[in-house]
């Protein structure tokens, strides 16, 4: 089945289009990766899924329900970590958990939760004393209360450290194994390319690329960035290598060095465009491109739509 359904989605404040025409389908199971820069439109899609934002044209599906007509059914369905959770000071980390318990009127045992995300030492402090990543752990058990079925988790290593960010994984694989569909959304594509089977990258409301991990990969398969060392390059001197066939883009810091994003075929092509441009050559390395690259490339806008 398929667990989100985006047809047309467009959503307007005013003169901004947050949203712009977004068809999106993500399949029961998944982790999917939602990533673009800031202000791609990224929340704004997620409040839509959980009804707190009506789009302004478009259709939406949750986990077989129409989200408009049937918010309340997703909701029960669905667990959030949401953007920038605050805690309630006063209270504990396991009434925070008893909280989540009672409101979804489910029978989960606080202890249970908060041992999941690390905090079972913590469970009887004042959440107000927490750190960033234990706030953020806290904000996570709160979503995994009632066994959801979609979970959906809005920049969820935000305030992680390495063992934080990992154990998130973690849960997240083991909720994916038992057939929970997670939906996580970022603008660092590293956190997520170790957990996501799926990847949209969204860029100024419009989806520019979906893909597995493994289908972008071989999309920038044949791309490398050739980092070349000279004594000084400007600008106008790259022209010539911009000008070859299979040359995406070229830059230069304007002191020593040049990088060049081409095809592995066309490396003696670029040192040749240099040198005939009065550039002298110290050195050159390659450096293969990796799924970072790609979504620079394709959130700066140097890959063609
Ligand atoms: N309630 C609102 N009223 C007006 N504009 C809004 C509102 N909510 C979002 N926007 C605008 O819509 C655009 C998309 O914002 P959104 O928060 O969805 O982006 P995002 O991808 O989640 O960004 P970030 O990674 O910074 O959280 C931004 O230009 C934002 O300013």
């Amino acid at each position: 089945m398929t667990a989100i359904e985006l047809s047309g989605v467009t959503k307007r404040f005013g003169e901004l289009t947050a949203v712009d025409d977004l068809d999106l389908a993500v399949e029961e199971g998944d982790v999917f990766g939602f990533l673009g820069p800031n202000g791609a439109g990224k929340s704004t899609t997620i409040n839509v899924l959980l009804d707190f934002v009506r789009p302004t044209s478009g259709s939406v599906r949750v986990l077989g329900h129409d989200a408009q007509r049937d918010g309340v059914a997703v909701r029960e369905r669905t667990g959030v970590l949401p953007e920038g959770f605050d805690v309630y000071d006063r209270l504990t980390g396991r009434q925070h958990v008893e909280f989540a318990v009672e409101s979804k009127e489910v029978d989960d045992d606080p202890d249970a939760i908060l041992e999941r995300v690390g905090l079972i030492g913590d469970g009887d402090r004042k959440a107000g004393g927490y750190s960033k990543g234990m706030r953020q752990r806290l904000a996570l058990g709160m979503a995994l209360v009632g066994d959801p079925d979609l979970l959906i988790l809005d920049e969820p290593s935000s305030g992680l450290d390495p063992t934080g960010a990992k154990e998130m994984r973690e849960i997240v694989r083991e909720e994916a194994a038992d057939g929970t569909t997670v939906f996580f959304s970022s603008h660092v594509l590293g956190q997520v390319e170790a957990v996501c089977d799926r990847v949209g990258i969204l860029r100024d409301g419009r989806l520019v690329a979906e893909d597995s991990i493994d289908g972008l990969r071989e999309a920038v398969g044949g791309d490398e960035t050739l980092i070349v060392t000279v004594d000084a390059a400007t600008a106008e001197d790259l022209e010539g290598v911009r000008a070859i066939d299979g040359v995406a883009s070229a830059e230069t810091d304007g002191e020593g060095t040049v990088r060049v994003s081409c095809d592995s075929g066309v490396k003696t092509d670029v040192i040749g465009a240099l040198e005939a441009a009065g550039v002298t050559v110290r050195d050159f390395t390659t450096q293969e491109a990796s799924l970072e690259d790609l979504f620079i490339a394709y959130t700066e806008g140097e890959v063609a739509e």
